[in-house]
């Protein structure tokens, strides 16, 4: 790990009884990349996602944060010290507004409890920064829609900005742009594009145009195995990348 990394992963395995779904992966995420993870279908990578957002404990392995051991912290913990993730299913309160879901997680960051929240100017404060939020992710005339009449591809976007709402350095999307028109997923991939360089984004995707448009580093998993991490033209020029996706690659062990 050098100073520049932000995220490091130490021979991290996932095992369900004898199955390895992510098996002595090592990964550095460094500050400021936009960094994907693709692979096959199974390859283990929403079990990646899992155990880099905190949802599955690991079962060998450790992971780090800025240098700090995160391995046996929650999600909320892992928040907390930066790494916020949207998820496939959606975690948005569907009843309520746009509005509503951004301020409550900038209320939950900021610790503003009832009290703070009477008082006019926190209040204040804490609308215009979830305003901003939904202007930056392209959502700026929806605030008083419920989430619930949202398109798919807005509640990816809203999820974006809830995400958001807790500062992160480091930003987790998984497979962002599932289930996404090609026109909402190349709204999301410039809203991500456009992010400030001190967010650094690691997401797992399964559409490729996405990932060579965005990333500029990519690592391919396969059979739960780390199989090759590089720029995007190494990662796309690979022989063994190539048959990894046509099915023919040996892995060894
Ligand atoms: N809870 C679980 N119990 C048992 N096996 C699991 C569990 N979760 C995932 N797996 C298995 O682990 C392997 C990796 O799954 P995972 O969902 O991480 O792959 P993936 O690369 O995200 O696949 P896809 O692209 O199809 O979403 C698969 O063979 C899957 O069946």
């Amino acid at each position: 790990m050098t100073d520049l990394d932000l995220l490091e992963l130490r021979q991290v395995s996932k095992h369900f009884g004898s199955f390895k779904a992510v098996d002595e992966v090592c990964l550095t995420v460094r500050a400021g990349a936009r960094h994907a993870v693709i692979g096959p279908n199974g390859a283990g990578k929403s079990t990646l996602f899992g155990l880099i957002s905190g949802t599955l404990p690991a079962s060998a392995g450790s992971l780090h944060l800025d240098g700090q051991d995160v391995t046996r912290l929650p999600v909320h913990r892992r928040v907390a010290l930066g790494a916020a993730a949207t998820f496939q299913h959606s975690s948005l309160f569907m009843r309520e507004t746009v509005l509503e879901n951004v301020l409550l997680a900038v209320l939950r960051r900021t610790g503003t409890g009832l009290g703070g929240w009477r008082k006019v100017s926190a209040r204040a404060a804490a609308i215009a920064q979830a305003r901003t939020l939904l202007e930056r992710v392209g959502l700026p005339s929806r605030h008083d829609h419920a989430a619930a009449a949202l398109s798919h591809g807005e509640r990816r976007q809203l999820e974006v900005a809830v995400a958001l709402a807790t500062e992160p350095r480091l930003l987790l999307l998984d497979e962002p742009a599932a289930g996404m028109s090609p026109a909402e997923t190349e709204r999301l991939t410039e809203l991500i594009a456009a992010l400030p360089g001190e967010v650094t984004v690691l997401l797992i995707e399964h559409d490729l145009d996405m990932v060579f448009e965005l990333a500029d580093t990519v690592t391919v998993m396969h059979l739960g195995r780390h199989l090759e991490t590089g720029p995007p033209d190494q990662v796309r020029a690979s022989a063994q990348v190539q048959s990894a996706y046509l099915g023919t690659v040996e892995v060894a062990s």
